[in-house]
């Protein structure tokens, strides 16, 4: 179980999560949705560790680990989407995500076992590459990739971690109507193995509205909506303080 008490980060005056208390059951997706500068990423960040709180907890299997590195954080099962700065831009996509699975995996000091364990390790990258549909740019470098491919391999290499927490901010973004059924097949296939807890950060609603198994909406850093997706998206609150935007926006 994931949780945050009282979670918030101020910079200078401005308080960007402001209070934010929240756990996150094993076999559900949640979507966290809010207008833009809402307080989504940074909520994000503070669960992953890329920033400390000001205030408040973040809490894994009932473990504080609120003043954790990133890396501590990953190890103990929390796991955020790559960004492409993490990627080895000159390795090719099979290898980024061997190395991915290798730091999942102990290596044994036995060379016997060591081999046996670089073959499993690259088959299961290869089976990783495979599964994010990018069979056929195996030894590509990553950096050669296009967006949304790279969008891709960021999947493949979190999937390598076998987290507990699967944290997508935005997976879809700047993607091709081609490659958006790919990452979200792979959503819907962690969402069916039941026993993982995911967030995600979207501001597409129809993705929301099929995926999501409860909405939270952030607003000014507070939570300000929380339950079942039917139901919040028909609320006051979110008609205001979302949707209403959203609308405005797009006009
Ligand atoms: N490092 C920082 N220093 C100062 N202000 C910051 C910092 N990071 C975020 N903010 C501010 O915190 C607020 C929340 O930003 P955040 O990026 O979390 O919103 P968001 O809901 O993810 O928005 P979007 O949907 O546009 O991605 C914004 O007002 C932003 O300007």
């Amino acid at each position: 179980m994931l949780e945050t008490r009282n979670l918030t980060i101020r910079f200078g005056g401005h308080v960007a999560v402001d209070h934010v208390s929240c756990s996150f059951a094993p076999g559900t997706l949640t979507a966290i949705v809010g207008p833009n500068g809402a307080g989504k990423t940074t909520y994000f960040n503070l669960v992953s560790g890329q920033l400390r709180a000001s205030e408040g907890q973040v809490l894994l299997d009932g473990v504080d680990i609120t003043t954790e590195p990133p890396s501590s954080r990953t190890h103990r099962g929390l796991g955020r989407a790559f960004q492409l700065t993490q990627l080895f831009p000159n390795l090719s996509v099979l290898e980024n995500v061997r190395l991915a699975v290798q730091a999942r995996r102990k290596e044994g000091l036995n060379l016997w076992s060591v081999w046996l364990d670089h073959r499993e390790t690259l088959a299961r990258a290869r089976e990783l590459v495979d599964r994010v549909k990018l069979g056929d740019r195996a030894d590509a470098p990553a950096s050669s990739l296009p967006h949304g491919d790279q969008r891709k391999l960021e999947v493949a290499m979190l999937m390598a971690l076998e987290p507990k927490v699967y944290m997508f901010d935005e997976p879809t973004a700047g993607m091709s109507v081609d490659d958006v059924p790919v990452i979200l097949d792979l959503i819907r296939a962690l969402k069916a193995e039941r026993d993982k807890t995911i967030l995600l950060v979207e501001h597409k609603m129809d993705v929301v509205r099929e995926l999501a198994d409860r909405i939270i909406v952030l607003h000014n850093g507070q939570l300000v909506a929380d339950g079942d997706p039917a139901e919040v998206i028909a609320s006051p609150v979110v008609q205001n303080a979302y949707l209403g935007l959203a609308v405005a926006e797009a006009a």
